[in-house]
């Protein structure tokens, strides 16, 4: 398997079924139904299916498969869904008959596929045809409708370890998430009916369905202002968590008051970015890399306090604002691990410790804990002999635990636990974005005639192919005060990504540039030469 295959994103975030492709798209569909089913007599487990196109246009759909543990499916498996949705219906039995033959698949194992399906209009279509793709192998299929795509991975999770994550319904995943909640900021002392204020932008999308189904559970804990619920607006269009991400400016739709905080996350509810005006209305953003801050050092100060020897990590990409780095690693003094681009990878690496707080810059990331430290905490909230301060702590811990969707980013379940540790801390928005600042940053595109002649190393932050280009870049960041600069083939898009931050925006802008123009003249631009940003 080629590297491109494996970083094939057929069925991850970005994943769309072309528009005018010779394949109509429920075809594809039924092929990743066909897929799950496979997937499941071979792991003789629960496999997930979610109709979504995530963050992008309404006019797109795709599937995300969802693995036994609620994880994604791993590159082996991404690679044969890939080969059967490309493969043209006269070759698909073929194709079926292979996958099969080499994985060894025993075809009298009973299959169990759980389907669920964002808001686009043409999910309902697509998801009958991933049911449909379901019976025709014979395979038990139970369709949950409506979910966000965290929601879908914690079902087929509850199902795989027999109800020990929870149960295995829409109701079972809000009271669990609910009542740890409330559990949580029950004590919150500092926090005033002022703070307890949310604006959700809910990018006209499931999202915004399933906070309207939650929250009356919150019983007046958290008071949300929803806006972009999907009664007006398009999916998507200028609002949501990519939009105020790439953007760096608020969603339309949305009525913000200076000082008030706000969220917004994207079309499947995975993804999650805050940000407030301040009182001369200047935007700021508070993204994946301030919300991982914010969930380490509430873990790390409630290990210490609970007398807890556990080892805690921040997962990043090279995306990561080096100021939130800096500020990990220095001050909190806290493991920081940097991997490749993509949540998979993040999700790994987090899983070797004991806590893994893991999170992309564009906001999609979760907290994994490990079974010896679940136990732990367990242990100490049983404690007998243990202080009260300890115990507080150990019991907080355990909330914490249980407010969090471990399968899988989730803008709920990531909204509820930022909510609460802002309660718990008495900590406004402003005094959260200030424990550090954000060096200015700037992220472009270059298109080339093959994106592949672009090879990196050290988790993609430095080029190895083509010659000459790693060298160029560091003698361009060498010029600029407090600079960095990679560069990368995307996965998901026909380009190369630049990405450069600096002391002032005008330096990271032109160093931005003048990258593009390295990256264009020594791995074949196409098009015009990139232009200086001013
Ligand atoms: C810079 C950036 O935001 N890249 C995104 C984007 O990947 P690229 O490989 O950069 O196209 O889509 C991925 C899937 O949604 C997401 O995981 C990742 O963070
Ligand atoms: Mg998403």
């Amino acid at each position: 398997m080629s590297e491109e295959e494996e970083e094939g994103r057929v069925l991850t975030e970005s994943s769309s079924f072309p528009h005018d492709g010779p394949v109509p798209r429920s075809i594809k569909a039924v092929q990743m139904g066909l897929m799950a089913t496979l997937r499941s007599k071979k792991t003789k487990a629960t496999i997930g299916v979610m109709v979504t196109a995530s963050h992008n246009p309404e006019e797109d759909n795709g599937v995300k498969l969802i693995d036994p543990m609620g994880e994604m499916v791993t590159p082996m498996w991404e690679c044969y869904a890939t080969q059967l949705a490309n493969a043209e219906q006269d070759d698909l039995l073929t194709a079926l008959k292979d996958i099969i033959e080499k994985t060894a698949i025993d075809m009298s194992q009973e299959a169990n596929v759980f389907v669920g399906k964002d808001t686009r209009s043409s999910s309902a279509r697509l998801s009958q045809a991933v049911l449909d793709g379901v019976t025709s192998l014979g395979g038990h299929s139970k369709d949950y409708g409506l979910v966000t795509t965290p929601q879908l991975h914690y079902m087929v999770c509850c199902q795989n370890t027999q109800g020990k994550y929870g149960e295995a319904t829409l109701e079972g995943y809000y009271n669990k998430l609910c009542q740890a909640f409330i559990q949580l900021t029950r004590n919150a002392s500092n926090c005033t009916d002022d703070q307890k204020h949310l604006c959700v932008d809910g990018a006209n999308g499931i999202g915004a369905l399933k906070v309207r189904e939650m929250e009356s559970r919150l019983k007046n804990e958290l008071q949300i202002s929803l806006f972009n619920d999907g009664s007006k607006g398009k999916l998507n269009h200028q609002c949501g968590a990519d939009f105020v991400k790439v953007q760096q400016k608020p969603p339309t739709g949305v009525v913000i008051n200076p000082g008030e905080r706000c969220c917004s996350f994207d079309g499947d509810a995975d993804r999650i970015v805050y940000y407030y005006l301040d009182s001369e209305g200047q935007f700021h953003m508070l993204d994946g890399d301030k919300i991982a801050t914010l969930i380490s050092t509430f873990l790390k100060e409630l290990l210490t306090q609970a007398g807890l020897d556990l080892k805690i990590a921040v997962v990043q990409t090279a995306y990561a604002n080096g100021s939130s780095t800096h500020y990990l690693e220095n001050k909190m003094k806290v493991i920081v691990r940097c991997t490749k681009t993509g949540v998979k990878h993040l999700h790994h690496a987090a899983q070797e410790f004991d806590i893994g707080v893991y999170f992309e810059a564009n906001g999609h990331g979760t907290v994994l804990f490990s079974k010896t430290a679940e136990e732990k905490i367990q242990q100490l909230t049983q404690d007998t002999n243990a202080n009260d301060e300890s115990k507080r702590a150990a019991l907080l811990l355990q909330n914490t635990v249980n407010v969090i969707n471990q399968t899988v980013g989730d803008a709920i379940s990531d909204m509820l636990l930022i909510e609460a540790i802002l309660a718990i801390k008495g900590m406004t928005v402003q005094q959260w974005d200030a424990i550090y600042r954000d060096l200015p940053n700037r992220q472009l595109k270059v298109k080339v005639s093959d994106r592949r002649v672009i090879d990196t190393t050290d988790a993609e932050r430095r080029a190895v192919s083509p010659e000459g280009l790693q060298e160029a870049i560091d003698s361009l960041v060498k010029k600029h005060k407090q600079a960095r600069s990679f560069v990368r083939p995307s996965g998901t898009e026909d380009v190369v990504r630049v990405y450069a931050e600096a002391e002032t925006q005008e330096s990271a802008d032109a160093l931005a540039h003048e990258v593009s123009l390295a990256v264009y003249r020594l791995a074949g631009g196409v098009g015009d030469e990139p232009k200086p940003l001013h």
